[in-house]
């Protein structure tokens, strides 16, 4: 369960922790917190590397996986290689192709406190002997990862940029050549003395965006009515790894050097390299840009004044910084300290603690989420902190509240500090002037949506909820709007705003959805209706659009807007007002022609548009997006897996609930929560009518083979069984569609060329292949069929040795098949006749 997360680009999904004999020795209770730890750990990494929207802060998150570490530590038999406090963060997604790391791109160990530093120095010199030091100190850059290759294309030629990665999981990341070619102070081609370089050089560095530049993007980004991004880090990721390179290349990205990763000399002579510092002089050199805060210095004292030095002045450096980067300068004792699976040993990451600042607490509110929870949240005279406007943080519950002894109209403690969650930490000490009246809060006894008593979440549990979950409106809008999340159904065009248009429009009274089951109804019609029925039911739903209008808010204060006649202002998000001219009115009474007064907007028609398109949607998604309490990405898949149809999962689901649940938690990747949720789920009457309202609107829930195949290997897929390589799919194919075909070759690491060449790994060849299949046999290239292809994706290379599949097997090897990146033959080959 836990090395699916590892590696593949899906959403992290429950954990077991590992049994065991080591295992019994560790009490329950640690098992369980461990379990805790590692899936919130995965969750917030997916959040944070492939979504670029960390839901917790950095603070809290370091905060979780060192209690992991405590606990590890404590408990030895819990330690797997899984275990987030034993490998790189973070994952790549399948927006890009993957490129392998030649060497791999380790994170860095942390350091909180100067006992932290010295303790590692210690360490270090202990390791080392005799042998003391110089010790390298670097801001740490708060960016992304990026490694660089750059190759001389012949000998006597400069070194060009041929790839650059993001870090990814370490092993694989993701490539993002053409993104990285469009940040200006990266070189294309290696400047200085083409003498002096390197046959192939592997540079690592932080792509950033400078603190000025992001606030001009976020300004942008409101303006155009779009998320301001949550901090530079989030920014600079989200403009790096964007699938139009334009889009990166209209933000100013800058990028420093800081880390050399493989290394082929070549015939490159000069000195010989024994210092980190002196490689940053020699890329400076060649036109690589490298900080210039960096500093070597000869013990802790000056690390310790570097740390102090950019506390106090961290505002005045052109990036965001979240620490100092100390590491051991010489380049031997570095290979003598080597590295663990996480880290090197020669280094460390000093984080700077939260930033605080002081703001006035104006009130608290409570806020009702998707499932009904009720957590009440500060409203604050917006202050900035670390980066950005902060006016709201949560308060989590009655207890928080009351632990935090803050009352309304006091002055409080909030941090962030490179985070993202803003947090109250407590009252600020009052100033003697200050007369404002403070009023502790109490938790409200009902909903503030709708008005029913809340009720604890469990018995017993602080924690309350508003059990009103079919027609609570704040319910039903968070759960629209989940259905058009990434992980669920993906439709761009139904965001937060639109589903709150959708659920509660402020006129007309009545919503167009009362709740999620009514949403596919707006295009209410099987595949196969004719033309005409499809238009007139799109026709009634952009009339029923565009009758919505929502009142315009001022994002501070939440208040109606009014114009200057006092009058509130309202939006139509679904329709664009028509004027005609005095003549074409006059034509139009003439003719007898009535003339609308407004028209569908086009935010209107693509709704539809992306609406339609997810009904053909995998099955696994569907799942999703019903927001089935614990059935996230990865359950879902492995549900999709097993039942291929929501019309065999329900027949399970509704039959006998004791032999249901036994039956569901014996689905591999689905235990006995996941189980017992789905029951009760189903057991609802209105939660199964949503089912069968989507159903007759057309939604598919049933996987097509080809589908059925792709979950298949993708779930058994360790790596990338094509990593590298390239496929070329010509022809039709039984059990894949064109897209199906190329997303299976891209999720395996490897890539689906258009056109065949020399460099073509692997021709597959569907009926009625043309020239490409001619070309493919001229060539002597390893041609497929589909059966071929199949075993190809489940078992790579090896799989597919000469004569295991496919009529065309010619003398070459079979390639990458004794590459130690390429992953097992055979992974999940009993997939593959699915
Ligand atoms: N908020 C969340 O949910 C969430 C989730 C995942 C990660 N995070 C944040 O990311 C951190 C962990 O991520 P990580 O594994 O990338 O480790 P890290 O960011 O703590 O350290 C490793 C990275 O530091 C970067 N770096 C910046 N300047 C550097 C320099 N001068 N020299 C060397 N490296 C430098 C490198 O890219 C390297 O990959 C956490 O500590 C947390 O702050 C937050």
């Amino acid at each position: 369960m836990t090395d699916a997360v590892d590696d593949a680009p899906a959403a992290p999904g429950p954990h077991d922790a590992p049994a065991g004999d080591a295992a019994q020795e560790v009490p329950a209770q640690a098992r369980h917190r461990w379990s805790e730890l590692v899936e919130r750990i995965d969750a917030d990494q997916f959040a944070y590397y492939v979504l670029d929207a960390p839901p917790s802060s950095d603070a809290d998150y370091d905060a979780r996986l060192r209690e992991l570490a405590e606990l590890e530590e404590r408990y030895p038999g819990l330690v797997t290689p899984q275990s987030p406090t034993q490998r790189v963060g973070g994952t790549f997604s399948t927006d890009f192709a993957t490129a392998a790391h030649v060497q791999r791109m380790l994170s860095l160990d942390n350091a909180f406190s100067d006992e932290d530093v010295a303790a590692w120095a210690d360490r270090a010199l202990r390791d080392l002997g005799a042998a003391a030091p110089h010790y390298l100190c670097e801001l740490k850059i708060d960016g992304l990862a990026i490694a660089l290759l750059y190759q001389r294309p012949r000998p006597g030629e400069p070194a060009r940029l041929v790839r650059a990665a993001t870090r990814g999981d370490g092993r694989t990341g993701e490539d993002v050549t053409l993104n990285v070619r469009t940040i200006a102070s990266v070189p294309d081609v290696l400047g200085g003395d083409p003498a002096t370089h390197p046959d192939v050089i592997e540079i690592r560095g932080e792509v950033f965006l400078p603190v000025e530049a992001f606030a001009r993007l976020n300004e942008a980004q409101v303006a155009a009515g779009k998320a301001p991004f949550a901090n530079p880090r989030n920014a600079a990721a989200g403009s790096l790894r964007q699938k139009d390179p334009r889009v990166t290349a209209s933000r100013p990205l800058g990028m420093y050097a800081h880390g050399i990763g493989a290394f082929e000399r070549g015939s490159a002579g000069g000195p010989g390299i024994e210092r980190q510092s002196q490689v940053y002089d020699l890329l400076a050199s060649w036109g690589v840009p490298t900080s210039s805060h960096t500093r070597v210095v000869d013990g802790l004292d000056g690390v310790r004044e570097m740390i102090a030095y950019y506390g106090e002045h961290r505002h005045d450096v052109e990036h965001e910084i979240d620490g100092v980067v100390v590491k051991v300068d010489e380049i031997d004792l570095q290979r003598r300290l080597g590295a663990t699976s996480r880290a090197p040993r020669w280094a460390i990451a000093y984080k700077y603690p939260p930033e605080e600042v002081v703001t006035r607490l104006l009130a608290i509110e409570l806020g009702i989420g998707r499932t009904g929870r009720a957590t009440p949240f500060a409203v604050m005279e917006p202050v900035f902190v670390s980066g950005s406007t902060v006016r709201q943080a949560t308060l989590h519950n009655q207890d928080v509240v009351r632990a935090k002894g803050v009352r309304v109209g006091d002055m409080v403690v909030l941090r962030k500090a490179g985070d993202v969650i803003p947090e109250i930490v407590g009252p600020a000490p009052q100033a003697p002037d200050d007369t404002v009246e403070r009023v502790e809060w109490h938790m409200p006894a009902d909903c503030p949506e709708c008005g029913t008593p809340l009720r604890p979440m469990r018995e017993g549990d602080v924690d309350l909820r508003c059990p009103n979950a079919e027609s609570c409106p704040a319910q039903v809008r968070g759960r629209v709007e989940h259905i058009g999340s990434r992980g669920a159904f993906d439709i761009e065009a139904l965001g937060e705003v639109t589903a709150a248009a959708l659920t509660q429009p402020d006129v007309p009274s009545t919503p167009p959805l009362r709740t999620e089951a009514d949403l596919f109804a707006l295009v209410g019609y099987g595949p196969d209706a004719p033309q005409d029925e499809r238009a007139r039911v799109r026709d009634a739903s952009l009339r029923t659009l565009g009758a919505i209008e929502v009142v315009v808010r001022d994002p501070e204060t939440g208040l109606p807007r009014e114009d200057e006649d006092g009058n509130v202002r309202r939006r139509a998000p679904f329709r664009r007002q028509l004027t005609w001219s005095k003549a074409e009115r006059a034509r139009a009474e003439a003719d007898g022609r009535e003339l609308p007064d407004w028209e569908p907007s086009t935010a209107a028609r693509t709704l539809l548009d992306q609406l339609d398109l997810a009904k053909e949607k995998e099955l696994w998604r569907v799942l999703v997006a019903l927001s089935i309490r614990n059935v996230g990405p990865t359950a879902a898949r492995a549900l999709a897996q097993e039942f291929r149809s929501m019309a065999a999962l329900r027949e399970v689901v509704e039959g006998d609930p004791v032999a249901a649940a036994e039956r569901l938690s014996g689905v591999d990747g689905v235990g006995p929560t996941i189980a017992q949720s789905l029951v009760d789920w189903f057991a609802t009457p209105w939660h199964a009518a949503v089912v069968d309202a989507w159903a007759a609107a057309g939604v598919r829930m049933a996987d097509t083979a080809g589908e059925q195949v792709a979950r298949t290997l993708e779930v058994a897929d360790e790596g990338g069984t094509v990593r590298g390589l390239t496929v070329v799919v010509t022809g039709g194919l039984e059990r894949f569609s064109r897209d199906e075909a190329k997303e299976a070759i891209l999720s395996r690491g490897g890539k689906a060329a258009g056109s065949v060449s020399k460099k073509t790994d692997f021709v597959v060849v569907g009926e009625n292949a043309g020239s490409k299949e001619t070309k493919a046999r001229e060539l002597g290239l390893r041609i497929l069929d589909e059966a071929g292809f199949e075993a190809l994706l489940a078992g790579g290379p090896a799989a597919v040795a000469d004569g295991a599949a496919g009529d065309g097997a010619a003398d070459r090897p079979a390639p990458g098949a004794d590459d130690a990146a390429a992953p097992r033959a055979g992974a999940g080959a009993e997939g593959g006749d699915a």
